[in-house]
C-alpha cells in the first residue's frame, strides 16, 4: 500500500528575506504566513497525508519551500544542491528526516551540479526537469544517473520564463500536464498539455486519484479542473506567492516508502 506522508517545513522568522527573482519585492506579512501554512497542512492530512516536519532552520529565510532540497523516486531521495548557494544550509537537517525517520535511501547533487527540486515533475515513471536558473546541466546529468537505473524516464526541458519548471506546470492525476502558456518554454514537450488561464493556475499538487490542492488566486483554473471531474482543494498562500513560492515548493509528498 502506497504511503502518504509529507514533508512540511515551518516558516522562518526571516521568511520576508527570501529570495526574489521574477517579481518585484514585496512586504509579507510573517503571522499571516503562518496561518496559512498552518492551513496548507491541514488540507493535506484532511487528505489522508500524515505531514512530517523537518526541523526548522529559523536562519534559512525560504526554509518552508521544503519541495526544493531533495527529489524522490520510489522510496530513494536525490537531495538537491540549490543553484542559489543561499539555500544550500537547508539540506542536512531534510537528510536526516529522510535517512533517520523515513529509511530511505539517500543520495545527493555534486558540485558542480546544481538542482532544485522545484525544477522536478514526475508524471508516472517519467522525470521532467527544468533545466534553467537553479538546475544546470550537471544536476541533469546527475539526475538520470541516480533515477533512470530504477526506471525512470528522464526529460529533460528548458526553463527560461520563471524561476522553476513546477512554476510554470504540473500534472493533473490523469498525468495530463497544466500550465499558464506564456510561462512555458515548450509546451510540445508534454504529450498532454492543458493551458490554464492563470499563472498560479498551473500550480497543482495531488492529493489522490480526484482532488488537487490549488491555488486560492486561480479561481478560474479552479473552475476547469472542476469542469474535467477533479475537485480543487483551494489554499490561500498569498505570503508565499510574493517570494515566488507556489503550493507544490510547501511540501514533499513520500508515496512509496516501505515505513
Ligand atoms: N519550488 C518552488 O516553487 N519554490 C519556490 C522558492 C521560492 C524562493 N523564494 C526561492 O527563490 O528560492
Amino acid at each position: 500500500m502506497p504511503s502518504k506522508k509529507a514533508l512540511v517545513r515551518r516558516p522562518s522568522p526571516r521568511l520576508a528575506e527570501g529570495l526574489v527573482t521574477h517579481v518585484e519585492r514585496q512586504p509579507v506579512d510573517g503571522e499571516l504566513a503562518l496561518a496559512q501554512w498552518e492551513a496548507y497542512g491541514a488540507a493535506l492530512r484532511a487528505h489522508g497525508w500524515q505531514t512530517v516536519e523537518v526541523d526548522p532552520a529559523d536562519d534559512c529565510p525560504d526554509g518552508v519551500f521544503v519541495e526544493d532540497t531533495v527529489v524522490m523516486f520510489r522510496n530513494v531521495a536525490l537531495v538537491g544542491r540549490s543553484g542559489a548557494a543561499r539555500r544550500r544550509q537547508e539540506t542536512p537537517a531534510v537528510r536526516d528526516v529522510l535517512v533517520e525517520r523515513l529509511g530511505c535511501s539517500v543520495n545527493r547533487v555534486r558540485e558542480p551540479g546544481t538542482l532544485d527540486g522545484g525544477d522536478v515533475l514526475k508524471v508516472g515513471d517519467t522525470v521532467y526537469v527544468g533545466r534553467g536558473g537553479r538546475t544546470n546541466a550537471e544536476g541533469v546529468r546527475q539526475l538520470r544517473a541516480a533515477f533512470e537505473p530504477l526506471g525512470a524516464r528522464v526529460v529533460a526541458v528548458p526553463v527560461s520564463r520563471v524561476l522553476h519548471l513546477k512554476s510554470a506546470v504540473t500534472a493533473l492525476p490523469d498525468g495530463t500536464v497544466v500550465g499558464y502558456e506564456p510561462l512555458v518554454d515548450s509546451p510540445a514537450a508534454f504529450p498532454r498539455f492543458l493551458a490554464v488561464p492563470e499563472e498560479a493556475g498551473a500550480h497543482v499538487v495531488v492529493l489522490d486519484g480526484n482532488s488537487v490542492l490549488t491555488a486560492a488566486s486561480a479561481p478560474r483554473s479552479a473552475e476547469l479542473f472542476a469542469d474535467l471531474g477533479f475537485t480543487p482543494v483551494p489554499v490561500d498562500i498569498s505570503e508565499f506567492e510574493k517570494l515566488e513560492g507556489c503550493v507544490t515548493c510547501l511540501s514533499v509528498r513520500l508515496r512509496d516508502l516501505h515505513t
